[in-house]
């Protein structure tokens, strides 16, 4: 699935800039950020709760941008990032760094200001998490990578609720794990039908390391423990049936193609139409998981 960002006015190297952002994956990060501070008690003041909003995609566009800037060789060797600002040369790699690091420290001290230093210090610690545990620690050593790792991309809920509120609760921890727990399947399904580009590149993702069939397994493996969380919030009376019978239903459906990937024997990439299914359904699931989150809440 390809969410439409509109670059095509803005000049050449501002396009870039933004482009290091990761706009696109971004969406959804601030999407469930939203949704968390929306769902979170009480009521914050409009322009307050705006720039908090503001600072989780600051912040997630900052650590996107670390990233890049930290990968720039790895994304040279996939065809599927090698036109990135930095391996393209359209952009040096210094002021990608600046960009970068202005980003994430503007999105940490303007949450401080806007929000409460408990939100500051989790989007702070999301954007180490992202860059310093996932970039640089683990993606290049360990098929865990990103399961460890990927716990950066399930803060943005808890951000939300935190700087509405300035507790951590129950909740929000239960849209934390969902998204920690749907992190590997979204990816590894991802990861099998552009296995070979892993493989060039050298970064130890699963199917590279340990195989299609133990990569489908874990697939299937995560995708029951992260449906149970995603529904738990309803039968423990954190949401209503909005909320509980959308999150069912869906979950089902993506554990239902989770056994899918796990029972496609095929080798080939054109063979892999249950690994694309699940992944692009894995999108779909969380923007409407969390939507319901909101509709749920205001109804
Ligand atoms: C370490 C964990 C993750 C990895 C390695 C990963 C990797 C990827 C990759 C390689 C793509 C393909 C297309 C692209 O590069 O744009 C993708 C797509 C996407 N990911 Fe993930 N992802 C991870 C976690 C997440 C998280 C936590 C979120 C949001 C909460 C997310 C949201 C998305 C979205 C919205 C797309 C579709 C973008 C489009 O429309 O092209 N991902 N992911
Ligand atoms: C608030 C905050 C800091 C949020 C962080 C958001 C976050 C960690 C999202 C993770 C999703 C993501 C871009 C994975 C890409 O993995 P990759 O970098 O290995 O993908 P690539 O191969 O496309 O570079």
């Amino acid at each position: 699935m390809s969410i439409a960002v509109p670059t095509r006015d803005l000049p050449a190297d501002w396009r870039d800039l933004f482009a290091l952002t990761k706009p696109r994956v971004m969406t959804l990060v601030v999407f469930t950020g939203l949704a968390g501070l929306l769902a979170a008690p009480g009521t914050m003041h409009p322009v307050l709760a705006f720039t908090a909003i503001l600072c989780i995609a600051l912040g997630a566009g900052g650590a996107g941008a670390l990233n890049m800037w930290y990968e720039a060789d790895l994304d040279a060797k996939m065809k599927r990032t090698a036109g990135r600002p930095l391996p393209g040369g359209r952009l040096d790699p210094q002021t990608a760094f600046q960009f970068a690091v202005g980003l994430s420290a503007g999105s940490v001290v303007l949450m401080d200001l806007a929000a409460n230093h408990l939100a500051a210090a989790i989007l702070a610690f999301s954007i180490f998490f992202y860059v310093g545990i996932y970039t640089v620690w683990l993606k290049r050593r360990t098929p865990q990578n990103i399961v460890i790792g990927g716990a950066a991309g399930a803060f943005p809920p808890l951000i939300g609720w935190v700087a509405a509120t300035g507790k951590i609760e129950l909740l929000p921890v239960l849209l934390f794990l969902n998204i920690f727990l749907w992190t590997p399947p979204h990816f590894w399904a991802l990861s099998l039908f552009v296995k070979t580009d892993y493989a060039n590149a050298g970064v130890p993702m699963l199917p590279v390391v340990a195989g299609i069939e133990t990569t489908r397994r874990q697939i299937a493996l995560y995708s029951v423990p992260m449906a149970a969380v995603a529904i738990a919030p309803w039968p423990l009376g954190l949401t209503g049936p909005i909320y509980g019978v959308v999150a069912s239903v869906l979950s089902v459906y993506f554990l239902f193609l989770s056994l899918r990937v796990l029972a496609n024997k095929a080798t080939e990439a054109a063979g892999m139409g249950p690994e694309k299914a699940l992944f692009k359904f894995s999108i779909v699931y969380q923007f409407a998981v969390f939507g319901a989150l909101v509709v749920d809440r205001f109804l």
